[in-house]
């Protein structure tokens, strides 16, 4: 973590640098004739997402591909024009700046991609491409080259070089170009864009601790996108999750990987049981895809997939019925088995016996349905009657739990903290 980090501050001291409230961005799909005239559905890509950092603060954003992260960076940048909410810089709407102010916003907060290779014009030298938004913002003048040379060194690389070209350097030098570019109009903000993940591990941590190293220096503030649990952990103050276009966890790093509160985020973590070890989840931790960010599900969007669903209230049900009634339900809707008779269906889904009362009177009605292969009447029965009215389908959550580690306020966006739920947690 930063040595410039404000943590140890209270709150009312510290000061906000950027902050994000309710950003949505909704992608149109086609723009040919029929698209005008029959609109394809919109691409969800990040909805409703609102968070704040600190001057001098990292805040790591992690989740799986495609779940929004470049979207909401790109947005952040004001380099994607949101169809909802706001980003405030320094207090200011960036979607209303103009003129001066809309040039020192863009001085201001700088990006640094991936690919070190595909971001650097093969045909300029190092030197001309660290110069060039000197240039374009049309600073330093007279000066550019000693300020090049000296963001070389600045990031771990010999002034020297300032006359070579990009193939001339390895992965992780390319990167280092990059980072003395974004410096080179003296930013207060950097969005990193999976900036190590095309990096050897053994090159990963030296990019990390060099971005440390500046961020102490020029006391700059870092939004760190990555998938690598690792690296966020190495390099973040905070760290916050996103699924499905949703931030569902945010808190202290060592909060969040030492008390992590989301379903999710344990999954990710590992820390939770797999709940079916047959089923070929990502990273074989996960049951099921990812759903389509078109039409993602009501409430939490991790509900599909989360091992810890809970049970509508209109059912009385043990931890162990509940499971199998939800791994019924799910395994109806993904069609992952074949109907070989009601001996096999029992005992491959209810092996210790349906639940009595209403529960197990629904569960009749799909399997009669399932041995008639009636399976969209089964899968909508059990979908209505067990998906639908979980407390996890009607409303999105959104909760603060009690930091175990360090200060900071812990959101969690899981229905399990709310007041008076039951946990079914262990069932899996
Ligand atoms: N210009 C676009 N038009 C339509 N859909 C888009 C566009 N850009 C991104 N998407 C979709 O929006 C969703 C979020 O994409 P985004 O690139 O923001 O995710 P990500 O988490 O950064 O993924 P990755 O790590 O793979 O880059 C994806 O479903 C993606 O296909």
């Amino acid at each position: 973590m930063s040595s410039t980090t404000t943590k140890t501050e209270p709150r009312e001291d510290r000061e906000t640098i950027l902050r994000v409230e309710g950003l949505t961005k909704h992608y149109s799909q086609g723009s040919g004739l029929f698209d005008s005239i029959w609109p394809k559905p919109k691409v969800k890509a990040v909805d409703n997402v609102s968070f704040e950092i600190e001057r001098g603060e990292t805040l790591g954003l992690v989740g799986e591909s495609g779940c929004g992260k470049s979207t909401l960076a790109r947005s952040v940048l004001n380099l994607v024009e949101p169809t909802d909410g706001a980003v405030y810089f320094n207090g200011r709407d960036i979607a209303n700046l103009s003129g001066e102010e809309l040039r020192q916003q863009r001085e201001d907060m700088q990006m640094i991609f991936q690919d070190p290779q595909s971001s650097l014009d093969p045909r300029m030298k190092v030197g001309t491409i660290v110069e060039e938004p000197m240039r374009a913002h049309d600073l330093y003048e007279g000066e550019r080259e000693e300020r090049a040379r000296e963001l070389l060194e600045k990031v771990g690389l010999d002034p020297q070089h300032y006359n070579r070209y990009p193939h001339q350097f390895s992965g992780g030098q390319r990167q280092r170009v990059n980072l003395a570019r974004a410096l080179a109009v003296n930013p207060d903000f950097i969005v990193c864009d999976e900036p190590v993940s095309a990096l050897d591990v053994s090159i990963q941590a030296q990019v990390l601790n060099t971005m440390q190293e500046l961020q102490d220096e020029f006391g700059l503030t870092y939004l760190f996108i990555a998938h690598d649990l690792s690296v966020i952990r190495h390099i973040s103050d905070r760290v916050a999750v996103m699924y499905l276009g949703q931030m569902v966890e945010l808190a202290e790093t060592e909060e969040l990987y030492e008390n992590p509160q989301h379903p999710y985020t344990q999954a990710l973590l590992g820390s939770i049981p797999v709940p079916d070890p047959r089923s070929k989840g990502r990273r074989g931790l996960l049951e099921g895809d990812v759903p389509s960010p078109i039409n993602p599900p009501s409430g939490c969007r991790f509900r599909t997939r989360c091992p810890k669903l809970i049970a509508p209230d209109e059912y009385d049900m043990t931890e162990r019925e509940w499971a199998d009634v939800r791994r019924f339900t799910r395994a109806v809707k993904r069609r992952t088995f074949e109907v070989q008779g009601e001996a096999q269906l029992r005992s491959e889904f209810f092996e210790q016996g349906v639940p009595s009362g209403k529960a197990g009177d629904t569960v009749e009605t799909a399997l009669d349905s399932l041995l008639s292969e009636e399976w969209d009447q089964a899968e909508t029965l059990l979908q209505e009657s067990f998906a639908e009215p979980s407390i996890c389908a009607q409303e999105k959550p959104d909760y603060t739990v009690e930091t175990e580690h360090g200060m900071d306020v812990h959101h969690a966006a899981c229905h399990l903290h709310r007041d008076g739920i039951e946990s079914t947690a262990n069932a899996d």
